[in-house]
């Protein structure tokens, strides 16, 4: 890991499982000219691999276990204020399986994107591998986007395609729509860190220019 670097933006992120897109970011921000550091990993789950690949980065680690609090307040209270001691200047959803209040998402507005494993507006929640296989689809994907209110709603700021074949199950297609998920991630961090993109009223700005539709890789 690079030293810590006091100019380069604070990447804080929030994970709840295997830690695969943690990952790829930690491996991406190993690069000279990657303009970011991740300064703290944080899990809702005690027992999430990705807090396992974090010391093995020698990333510091906080636990705040959802199931120690009464209700989603308490816990988003807990979690903002181990954030804030950290002071990131970008907030990474990677695999972070809690849905967050409106306060919260208020706090860190602009500054707090998510990976979600379909191509947005379709397929919002959860099992989305299962469901766009019973919906019988033939495009499936990934999209990054900045996190607001409305659950997986908020602007998309790209994407990329993954092809359905028909012996796909819901493993396999995850783990096609995964592969594409470490390839994407890292790019939309850099032009995060980059200053590269803002989140507008409800649109994304990309070099300062209102994007119509997000950026889509096609799968080839
Ligand atoms: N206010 C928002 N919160 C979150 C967003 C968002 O866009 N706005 N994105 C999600 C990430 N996500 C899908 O990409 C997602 C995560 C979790 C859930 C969900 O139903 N969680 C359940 C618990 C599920 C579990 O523990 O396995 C819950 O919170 O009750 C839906 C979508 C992150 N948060
Ligand atoms: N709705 C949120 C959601 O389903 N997110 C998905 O969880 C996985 C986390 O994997 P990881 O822990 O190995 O990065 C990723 O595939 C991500 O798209």
């Amino acid at each position: 890991m690079k030293a810590d670097q006091p100019t380069l933006p604070r990447i804080l992120v929030l994970a709840s499982g295997s830690g695969t897109n943690l990952q790829a970011l930690i491996d991406a921000s190993r690069e000279r000219d990657f303009p970011g550091q991740i300064i703290a990993v944080g899990c809702n789950r005690p027992n999430a691999f990705a807090l396992e690949r974090a010391a093995q980065a020698n990333i510091e680690t906080f636990v705040i276990d959802h199931t120690k609090y009464g209700s989603r307040e308490e816990f988003d209270g807990a979690l903002m204020a181990e954030i804030r001691r950290h002071n990131p200047d970008l907030l990474v959803l990677a695999g972070f399986m809690r849905i967050l209040t409106t306060d919260f998402v208020r706090a860190f507005r602009g500054k707090m994107l998510n990976v979600h494993p379909s191509l947005l507006p379709d397929y919002t929640g959860l099992n989305t591998h299962k469901r766009v296989l019973e919906a019988g689809d033939k495009l499936h994907g990934v999209s990054i986007h900045f996190v607001t209110e409305e659950l997986d709603g908020g602007p998309v700021i790209a994407q990329a395609e993954v092809n359905v074949t028909p012996d796909d199950t819901p493993e396999t297609l995850a783990e096609k729509v995964q592969e594409k998920e470490h390839i994407l991630y890292p790019i939309v961090v850099r032009w995060f860190c980059e200053g590269r993109i803002q989140l507008g009223s409800d649109y994304v700005a990309f070099d300062g220019e209102p994007i119509g539709k997000p950026t889509r890789l096609p799968d080839n």
